[in-house]
């Protein structure tokens, strides 16, 4: 063509999908058609062997169309020779062209050979055709050219060998696809255009056109069959196929099986998993269930790198909800009538409405004890009294053997301490009542006997017993912190002043002289509630202390049972010889616990609510870049400037907003605090020396009203700046922002610290500062974990 050349590189199609390809315009006028598929490549030869070079163009716009019209018909499995065939009859336009060229646009060129059509002379210069007008009558200059009598028998030689060569290819196999390019210096020298090239070079790689489709569709095939993931390079506008923009991918999908056999899969799956737990006890059950439901998400590799929480199977999760639906009020357990008056007046006071939260529906019954006191054993003979500075021999008595064990685990804030104790103390009041009944009865007899005439004859002497009620209590509470065992002892007192019952903590903050006034001072105890370390020195000196109880409840059982605990915890257990229920209490399971609880009391039972390990979405979480602008590694000031930002925010106008920054070391705590102090923040820190409790009372009690004056900005707030001492248990129902200083170690500590705000379904905020020296996919994994509202693992 004179005006336009528009080159065409070899262009291959595989899988039917036409592939685009690179192609130049050579004159400064020409369209340029960046791209383009062989289906296409028809179109173009029609328009270079048919028309001149000015009228190329508006064909390179007919080919633009063309195109889009077969990439949209790829996805279909039709061959390309099919899509070609129906792009044509969807595109009058080129229908049209191809079937009857129009008289407009045909020109000079008309009837040239495909031969040397750019040139009309040969090297000699000579003319190659004798140009003679003709009119045929059919155009308005329509003119046609003669072919040289020699050029007229090269070109009938010409057209004889390519179908000869046509036909021995198609006997032959095809070699691959590596062996069938030839090199360059192999390649037969360029005869006309490009487009013959890429002809001739078909030619000689002796490749037919039936063999590369059968190819083509082999490929096809293979690749369905696989279910690969093939893209179609797309170039994106108003979805539709279009020259030059961004290319995108769309991935073939694979075939869908039908869905009968879906459904058949998933239902043989559920028979599965029903036989699994039919006709077996609970360990088994429990281990089947661990076997068949591992978490199959593997794309949380760094969380589960770090983290070290247990599964809970889909089936516990589904019982649990089941159980959850079935209370939808207090009223339905049946408690004491004392019970319940406390719990509306004193637990839950100034809350209207109140129904069980999902792990109280589950626990409250599981727990309620309406039998009356089994007897007691008695205490051993050989009772040893370690003296002081012996060493201790834990095996000593012979443990309780009969009682049972409640694994209770639900999420942070879900209300478990009322869930435990609602129970115990109801079951204590009821047999303490039935105790009175069963003294009275003995009374009225003894009465009885004493009045009539043969009392001389009949009436036994007493029996000696060591049956005292002084200073042991029926349940003992440990908790793993004083703050906790301050929180859960004020709550237990609340609810005794109107059930009528007794209860003493013991923490390190009590003085021995002051335990020994409150435990044995001559009044019997009901409940006690201390921490491992003071329950263990005070049972080990006073074995006897433990006679009676009947439960044992360790809050922040997970905790408790770890290594720095362990040594403690478990002698307390042992020393309860009559000991009934064990409740072993956490939000979280680690693997440790539960390898333990299964290895130790096999028969335990798993209370576990269905949310438990995910920190619920109700709870934001924002990722701090620290080593980004404008913190540059400044973690100290990233932490200032979130303050600052949430003392500008209008979330609790009129309150005091409690803010807790939790780090990862003590030794960070003071660090941070005189930072903030410095910025003009009310910060306190929790540490050793400071009078902690008073402290979280300040963040634990109700909402405080902002000072005259200091509505706005860093005088309404209150910042706490503590390890992982207040991120247990500690009840911070009215903290709305947290601030992870570090990133916790383990998804543990994630979800204990998140757990302080979005208390009892109420919103919170949070905020994790990520420096160079953080691990950020796990961070990452968390944030999506949270946003999907899964577990963590
Ligand atoms: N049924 C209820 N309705 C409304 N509020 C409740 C209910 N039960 C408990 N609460 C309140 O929920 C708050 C959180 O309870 P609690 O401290 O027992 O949670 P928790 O599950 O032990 O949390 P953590 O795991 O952090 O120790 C408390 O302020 C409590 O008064």
């Amino acid at each position: 063509m004179r005006g336009t050349s528009i080159l065409i590189q070899r262009s291959r199609q595989r899988n039917n999908v036409p592939r685009l390809l690179p192609t130049r315009a050579l004159s400064p006028s020409a369209t340029v058609i960046p791209s383009i598929c062989t289906s296409c490549l028809s179109i173009l030869r029609l328009a270079q062997s048919q028309l001149p070079g000015s009228h190329a163009l508006p064909i390179a716009g007919y080919v633009a169309a063309f195109h889009s019209t077969t990439v949209s018909l790829a996805s279909s499995r039709s061959t390309p020779k099919e899509n070609f065939r129906k792009a044509v009859g969807r595109n009058k336009v080129l229908r049209e062209m191809i079937q009857k060229p129009s008289r407009m646009v045909l020109s000079e060129r008309v009837g040239q050979s495909p031969r040397d059509r750019n040139s009309s002379r040969d090297r000699n210069g000579n003319p190659r055709w004798d140009e003679k007008s003709v009119d045929t009558g059919g155009g308005m200059n329509r003119k046609t050219f003669r072919l040289r009598s020699d050029d007229k028998q090269q070109y009938s030689k010409e057209t004889e060998r390519r179908k000869r060569d046509l036909r021995e290819s198609s006997t032959h196999p095809s070699p691959s696809r590596f062996e069938q390019r030839p090199s360059v210096r192999e390649r037969p020298p360029a005869f006309g255009s490009r487009l013959e090239h890429s002809s001739t070079l078909r030619r000689s790689m002796k490749l037919s056109l039936d063999a590369l489709q059968a190819e083509r569709k082999q490929a096809a095939d293979e690749l369905y069959s696989k279910a690969e993931a093939r893209s179609v390079v797309r170039q994106q506008s108003e979805g539709r196929p279009r020259f030059g923009a961004e290319p995108y991918v769309i991935p073939i999908r694979p075939e869908r099986p039908p869905r009968d056999v879906l459904q058949a899969e998933r239902r043989k799956a559920a028979q599965e998993l029903e036989s699994r737990y039919s006709g077996r006890g609970r360990g088994a059950a429990a281990e089947s269930d661990k076997m068949f439901t591992r978490p199959p998400i593997r794309r949380f590799a760094h969380m589960k790198h770090i983290a070290s929480l247990d599964h809970v199977s889909s089936k516990a999760r589904e019982i649990t909800h089941a159980a959850e639906e079935q209370f939808g009020y207090f009223e339905t357990f049946d408690l004491l009538p004392q019970t319940l008056e406390a719990l509306y007046k004193d637990g839950l006071k100034d809350l209207e409405n109140v129904t069980p939260t999902p792990v109280q529906s589950l626990v409250i019954p599981s727990l309620l004890d309406k039998e009356p006191a089994p007897s007691l054993l008695p205490l051993p003979k050989n009772f040893h009294k370690p003296k002081r500075g012996e060493a201790r021999t834990v095996n000593e008595y012979q443990p309780s053997q009969n009682f049972q064990t409640y694994l209770i685990a639900a999420e942070t804030g879900s209300g478990k301490t009322l869930a435990y104790i609602i129970p115990l103390m109801d079951t204590l009041k009821r047999r303490e009542l039935a105790k009175k009944e069963e003294e009275k009865a003995k009374e009225a007899e003894k009465e009885e006997i004493l009045n009539s005439k043969t009392w001389m004859f009949d009436i036994e002497a007493p029996p000696v017993t060591q049956d005292t009620t002084v200073g042991r209590p029926f349940a003992v509470i440990i908790v793993p912190t004083t703050e906790l065992a301050f929180q859960v002892a004020n709550l237990i007192k609340k609810l005794a002043y109107t059930i009528k019952l007794r209860t003493e903590m013991i923490t390190r903050e009590v003085s021995g002289k002051a335990i020994r006034e409150r435990l044995f001072r001559g009044q019997t105890t009901d409940i006690v509630v201390g921490t491992p370390f003071m329950i263990d020195r005070i049972t080990e000196a006073n074995p006897e202390m433990l006679h009676r109880t009947s439960h044992i409840i360790v809050d922040e059982a997970d905790s408790l049972f770890d290594r720095s605990f362990s040594s403690l915890t478990g002698p307390i257990i042992n020393r309860a010889i009559n000991l009934e229920k064990l409740i072993l209490c956490s939000a979280t399971i680690p693997k440790s616990l539960d390898a333990y609880v299964s290895k130790t009391y096999p028969e335990c039972k798993r209370l576990v609510t269905a949310n438990l390990h995910a920190i619920p979405r109700r709870v934001q979480l924002q990722v701090i870049e620290v080593e980004k602008d404008p913190y540059r590694g400044n973690k100290l000031l990233a932490c200032a400037h979130v303050l600052g930002n949430i003392s500008k925010d209008q979330t609790e106008p009129g309150y005091k907003k409690r803010i807790v920054v939790f780090v990862n070391e003590r030794e960070t705590t003071a660090a941070v605090t005189s930072f903030l102090q410095e910025k003009g923040f009310d910060a306190v820190e929790i540490n050793r020396d400071s009078d902690s409790r008073s402290i979280l009372e300040s963040f634990t009690g109700e909402k405080e009203a902002v000072d005259e004056g200091k509505e706005d900005g860093k005088g309404a707030m209150k910042i706490l700046v503590t390890t992982d001492l207040a991120s247990r248990g500690v009840d911070t129902k009215t903290v709305k922002n947290v601030i992870l200083y570090d990133v916790p170690y383990t998804s543990i500590d994630f979800i204990h610290r998140l757990g302080r705000t979005g208390r009892m379904g109420r919103r919170g905020r949070a905020w994790v500062l990520v420096d160079k020296d953080s691990n950020h996919d796990y961070v990452k994994e968390v944030k999506k974990t949270m946003f999907l509202g899964q577990a963590l693992i």
